[in-house]
């Protein structure tokens, strides 16, 4: 296979983001973007890249996934994740992940280690376990700031204000899933998206995050996408498979069909998102229908580009 130059790009998730998130979402897509790049520039695989960036989030309390998660009503993390490999079409996925930082690894393992697709609850928990993941104590990954926000949404429950798609003050607490897409030097994508979810969701709620097409999708043919934004919406859209149809069917650039694919589910069904984007031969699309949205690439010859509002 022709030599491809490599590319990673990551998202920090959607969201209203307040001026205060800001720089700690540029440094954590920052540092995230150049793990991923190092192993791409190094003849490690985009599966091996997109893993390691979106480990890098879910670290970070920064982000909403592994450490920093959102709580559901109960006050607990909940976690899911996909990762896909675009060569072989396989993909690996988990949900109602708890007490283990690296869910985006859980679903790695679950692609490469079973013959199935999707592992959730405690069964997959066990699974976990069973390869080696460390099970932390229980509320580990519960941070300040998520138990701020369960506490602005049952508040403004309280109130009566929260309906279905007007999340922009709750938005505000949130700190966003993260994802990333790769291409390495042999042409082959990879993408991975790992999440708490939505503060205050129902025990139990899974979202677009760990389901291929919605939250992830990867095929060497056409491209690969990852998204953030209102779970509910983009699982009802298939916004990840929809870019990449754009993409395959009418021809369109991987930055015409993120935009409007992304506009077009906003426009129909009222929730906001936003998704990254890249085509085979390396083509970048960024858009979103929320305020901001953070993210950040390195093409060749590392060369680091990242930003949050809608350009
Ligand atoms: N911020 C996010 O992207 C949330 C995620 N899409 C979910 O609804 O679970």
């Amino acid at each position: 296979m022709a030599k491809m130059k490599p590319i990673i790009i990551v998202h920090g998730g959607a969201g209203e983001i307040t001026d205060a998130r800001v720089p700690g979402k540029h440094a954590g897509v920052k540092v995230s973007v150049k793990i991923g790049y190092e192993i791409l520039k190094n003849g490690g695989s985009a599966l091996s890249a997109v893993e390691m960036a979106v480990n890098s989030m879910e670290k970070d309390e920064n982000f909403n996934a592994g450490y920093g998660s959102c709580l559901n009503t109960n006050g607990d993390v909940e976690m899911e994740a996909s990762i896909m490999n675009g060569k072989t079409l396989r993909g690996g996925c988990c949900t109602l992940i708890h007490d283990i930082m690296h869910p985006i690894s859980v679903a790695r393992k679950v692609m490469e280690k079973t013959n199935h697709n999707f592992i959730g609850g405690e069964s997959a928990m066990k699974f976990a376990s069973e390869q080696g993941f460390e099970i932390l104590p229980k509320g580990s990954l519960v941070t300040g700031d998520a138990k701020r926000a369960l506490e602005q949404f049952l508040l403004s429950q309280q109130r009566g204000d929260n309906n279905e798609f007007s999340r922009t003050e709750l938005d505000k607490h949130e700190p966003g899933t993260v994802g990333a897409v790769a291409i390495d030097k042999n042409g082959n994508i990879a993408v991975a998206t790992s999440t708490g979810g939505i503060s205050g969701k129902i025990p139990g709620r899974i979202g677009d995050t760990p389901i291929l097409g919605c939250g992830t999708y990867a095929d060497n043919e056409v491209g690969g996408v990852s998204t953030t934004g209102h779970g509910e919406t983009i699982m009802r859209y298939n916004l990840a498979q929809r870019i990449l149809s754009e993409m395959r069917y009418r021809g369109a650039s991987a930055q015409e069909a993120t935009a409007v694919q992304t506009e077009a589910m906003t426009k129909r069904l009222i929730g906001t998102g936003g998704a990254i984007t890249l085509g085979k031969n390396g083509e970048i699309g960024i858009h979103h229908t929320s305020k901001r949205m953070s993210w950040a690439y390195i093409s060749e010859p590392n060369e680091l580009h990242f930003g949050i509002n809608l350009v």
